[in-house]
């Protein structure tokens, strides 16, 4: 991957650090995962919407930092209703930790995602998660060998695609769950009509994770609308009281289903 010239300053920065940190002197995990399409499945099942939640102490895009312990935050989006989390282990621009997800998932009992920039098959046992992300665009070539190596360990790969031609890559490389980031990782916005573009090219029976930018229960209903098995949601579940932000996204019902005084509010 070399396109560092076409990223927004601050991706560039995550790359780099992403490549400079040190490799895990373990050797490979064996991970007994959860399984993530299940988790999805089972909260539509009950009436949720499947959100996953994001335990993100800070980002390039946000102001200040979370500082409460990020266990509480995870418990309390569990009580909200996500049917999974994803935490990041990026340390530098996203205040996580390897320790911070080794905790949570020790804590609670619906699957978690890895949320950080894998670049090297070396850095799948920093630690065990249930699902690992592999973002196509920064991966490249070393896709296919990335997604096998992360199954060998028993991991669940979400492969990020942002447009047509990474879903491709996805796809031809084995991916069964794909999420497509609305965050354009050249200029750092955010635009829904990302995922509504880009899904319906996806194959019937891969799991669809619509990710970022989704903020109100409006976005959530749009996005299930377009064909998203699950929701990836952080900022706007970070911002704020954990458990209720979770529970407005998990109960947003799809609009045939609301009488008609919910659908003025
Ligand atoms: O969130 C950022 O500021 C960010 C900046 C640069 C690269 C990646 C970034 N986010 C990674 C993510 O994938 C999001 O944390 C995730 O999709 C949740 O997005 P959101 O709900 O918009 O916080």
């Amino acid at each position: 991957m070399n396109d560092s010239d076409e990223l927004a300053p601050a991706v560039a920065a995550i790359l780099r650090s992403a490549e400079a940190r040190g490799d895990p002197e373990r050797g490979p995990v064996s991970v007994d995962s959860r399984s993530l399409p299940a988790a999805l499945a089972d909260a539509e099942t009950d009436g949720r919407v499947p959100v996953i939640a994001e335990v993100k102490p800070t980002s390039p895009t946000t102001e200040g930092t979370r500082e409460e312990d990020p266990v509480a935050l995870a418990e309390a989006m569990v009580e909200g209703g996500a049917a999974a989390l994803s935490v990041l282990t990026e340390p530098d621009h996203f205040g996580g930790s390897p320790e911070n997800l080794r905790r949570i998932r020790e804590a609670v009992d619906v699957p978690v995602l890895r949320k950080d920039f894998v670049l090297r098959e070396a850095q799948l046992d920093t630690v065990e998660a249930d699902v690992i992300l592999l973002i196509a665009r920064f991966v490249g070539d070393d896709l296919p060998d990335l997604v096998a190596a992360a199954r060998e360990r028993g991991f669940q790969p979400l492969v990020e695609v942002h447009d047509e031609a990474e879903l491709r890559a996805a796809i031809d490389a084995g991916a069964e769950i794909v999420g497509v980031n609305n965050r354009d990782l050249a200029r750092l916005e955010v635009d829904l009509e990302t995922f509504e573009s880009v899904a319906p090219q996806a194959p019937d029976d891969v799991t669809l994770v619509a990710e970022s930018g989704i903020a109100t229960p409006d976005d959530a209903r749009r996005m299930v609308a377009a064909g998203a098995d699950g929701l990836l949601v952080g900022s706007a579940i970070m911002d704020g009281p954990i458990s209720e932000n979770t529970r407005e996204l998990t109960r947003a019902r799809p609009d045939e289903t609301r009488t008609s005084e919910e659908t003025q509010t």
